[in-house]
């Protein structure tokens, strides 16, 4: 399998603070990986350093072989690292496909010079990726009247509109009701496989993690301490002790199913 993302002693120090310590990682072509990791575990850090928007301490971040380390996230995203935010971003004036319009739009370079028809221009693209996100009955609806499940699927349908190689999604389910969260992953899990995308999401809702993650990594004080199947991961003594105080164990496959 091929190496999408590949980290390299990834470091990051706030002061006397390691946030990130000594990270190597990697991501494969059509890989679903969760970056899990208890509060202040060093995730969004790690994240941010992959997005350009914090500079390692130390380290480096490779992209299909090339090292991207220390550029800007601009640039980052021309090659082809997309995102979704915990807020989500989109134009509350425009309607939903027209939305994807304006993402297909600068993907293009064509934003200043289209611009009095844009409304015109990549129609069916945006209809066909809305439709990949189970949107297309709302094409023509405003975003200031989505309801939250609905503009997460659209700032899904706006990252594909880039043609990602590598997707980075920081918390995608936050603030959803439990079977919303389920469904976003289950699509963003048939969006990897369709589409060949590789993606490295955050995610504090174990139940979402343990359906859908192909692997998954845990963070712990800056460092990496566990990497493997869901099976693997759930039965690691080390990651019940730090991820849940050592009280608690995770619910099996079996009780998972039945909840
Ligand atoms: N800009 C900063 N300056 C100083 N310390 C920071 C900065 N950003 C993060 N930290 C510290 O680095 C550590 C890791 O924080 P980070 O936000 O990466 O963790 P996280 O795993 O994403 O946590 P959460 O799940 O709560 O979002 C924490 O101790 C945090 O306080």
């Amino acid at each position: 399998m091929s190496v999408v993302l590949e980290t390299r002693g990834l470091t990051k120090a706030f002061g006397g603070l390691v946030a990130v310590n000594d990270v190597s990682l990697q991501l494969h072509k059509g890989e679903l990986l969760a970056l899990i990791g208890p509060n202040g575990a060093g995730k969004s850090t790690c994240f941010n350093m992959l997005m350009g928007q914090l500079r390692p301490t130390k380290g480096s971040v490779h992209l299909m072989g090339e090292d991207i380390t220390g550029l800007s996230p601009r640039v980052i995203w021309r090659r082809g690292v997309g995102r979704t935010f915990q807020i989500t971003a989109t134009y509350a004036s425009m309607t939903v496909v027209e939305n994807v319009q304006m993402a297909l739009l600068s993907h293009n370079h064509q934003v200043l010079k289209v611009l009095p028809y844009a409304h015109k221009m990549h129609r069916d693209r945006a209809h066909e990726l809305l439709e990949m996100v189970g949107m297309a009955e709302q094409a023509d609806r405003h975003c200031a009247v989505l309801a939250y499940g609905d503009l997460k699927r659209l700032e899904l349908a706006i990252a594909l509109a880039h043609e990602p190689t590598l997707l980075l999604m920081d918390e995608p389910t936050a603030g959803m009701a439990p079977r919303e969260r389920i469904a976003l992953m289950q699509l963003t899990a048939d969006i990897v496989r369709d589409q060949g995308v590789s993606v490295l999401f955050t995610e504090h809702d174990m139940d979402v993690v343990f359906a859908h993650s192909h692997r998954i990594m845990v963070l712990n004080r800056g460092q990496l301490i566990a990497d493997g199947n869901v099976e693997a991961i759930r039965n690691d003594p080390r990651v019940q002790e730090v991820y849940l105080g050592g009280g608690t164990v995770f619910k099996s496959e079996d009780e998972a199913e039945d909840a």
